[in-house]
C-alpha cells in the first residue's frame, strides 16, 4: 500500500530524517519506534506533503505519490492523525468532522453525509456530543475527534501520530478497540508510538527511527519476545549518536 524509498528531508538545510525506506502492505498495521526527536513526526510530514523539505520516492498503492501537495495526497486515501490531536477549539464536533469529509463531499455528496453514521456508530460518545464544541472535550474525546475527522474522507490507510499520548489506560484500551475494528475491516495503518507496550502488539512489524535513519526493521511479536530489549533499544541510540 505504502512504499517509501530513501525518503530524506527537514526544515532548512540539513534533512531531519535521510534515506527512509520503509514498506506497509495492505491491510497491515506498522509501528514506526524511535525516542523524542528521532523524526517520527517529521517523517509523517513528509508523507502528508507538508514538509518544506523533501526527497525520495512515497507511492501509494503503486502510484506516486510524493510531489503532491498535501489535500491531493488525502484524495488519494493517505490521511493523517496528527500528534496533539489539532481538534477545532471554536467547532462543534459535528463541524470538525465536517471539515475532514471537504475532499469526500466535492466527489460525492451522499457517501459524505453517510460517513458520519459510520464514525458516530465507531465513536458513540462523539453522536452524544456532536453539538458540544471540541474545545471542551476530554483529551480522550478529543482523540476521538482527530481519528473521526480522518475517517470522514474514507482513507485507504491512516497515519497515526501519538494517538495515545497523555490518555489513562481506560481511554487507550477504548480507542485501540476501535482501530482494531478498523483493522479487521481492512485499513491499512502506519502507528507512531514510543510506548513499546502499545505498539507491539498491536502491530504486524515495526520500524525504530534514530536520529532520522531507520536502525531496525523488525517483526513486532519477535520484539516484544525479547527480553534484551531495553538494552537492544539503548544500543541502536548508541550506534546512531
Ligand atoms: N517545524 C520545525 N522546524 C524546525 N525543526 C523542527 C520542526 N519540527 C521538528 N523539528 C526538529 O526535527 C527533529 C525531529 O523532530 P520530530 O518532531 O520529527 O521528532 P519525533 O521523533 O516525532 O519526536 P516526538 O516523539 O518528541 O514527537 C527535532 O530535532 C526537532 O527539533
Amino acid at each position: 500500500m505504502l512504499e517509501l524509498c530513501k525518503v530524506s528531508g527537514g526544515y532548512g538545510h540539513a534533512p531531519v530524517v535521510r534515506n527512509v525506506d520503509l514498506r506497509v502492505e495492505r491491510g497491515e498495521t506498522v509501528a514506526l519506534l524511535g525516542p523524542n526527536g528521532a523524526g517520527k513526526t517529521t517523517l509523517l510530514a513528509a508523507l502528508s506533503g507538508i514538509l518544506p523539505q523533501r526527497s525520495g520516492t512515497v507511492k501509494l498503492g503503486g502510484a506516486d505519490v510524493g510531489g503532491l501537495p498535501s489535500h491531493r495526497i488525502v484524495e488519494c486515501g493517505l490521511v493523517q492523525v496528527p500528534e496533539g490531536r489539532h481538534v477545532f477549539a471554536p467547532l462543534s464536533v459535528e463541524d470538525n468532522l465536517r471539515l475532514g469529509s471537504v475532499s469526500l463531499v466535492r466527489r460525492d455528496r451522499a457517501r459524505a453525509e453517510e460517513r458520519f453514521d459510520f464514525v458516530y456508530r465507531l465513536f458513540p460518545r462523539l453522536a452524544e456530543r456532536r453539538r458540544q464544541l471540541a474545545g471542551t472535550l476530554s483529551g480522550g474525546e478529543q482523540q476521538m475527534v482527530a481519528i473521526g475527522r480522518a475517517l470522514m474522507s474514507v482513507p485507504r490507510m491512516l497515519l497515526l501520530d501519538e494517538p495515545f499520548l497523555g490518555l489513562a489506560p481506560r481511554v487507550v484500551e477504548e480507542i485501540l478497540a476501535v482501530l482494531d475494528r478498523l483493522r479487521a475491516e481492512g485499513l491499512t495503518m502506519l502507528l507512531v508510538e514510543q510506548k513499546l507496550d502499545i505498539a507491539l502488539p498491536f502491530t504486524r512489524r515495526a520500524y525504530v527511527l534514530m536520529k532520522g535513519r531507520i536502525a531496525l526493521a523488525a517483526d513486532s511479536a519477535e520484539l516484544a519476545r525479547r527480553d534484551d530489549l531495553a538494552q537492544l533499544y539503548f544500543d541502536l541510540a548508541r550506534q546512531a549518536a
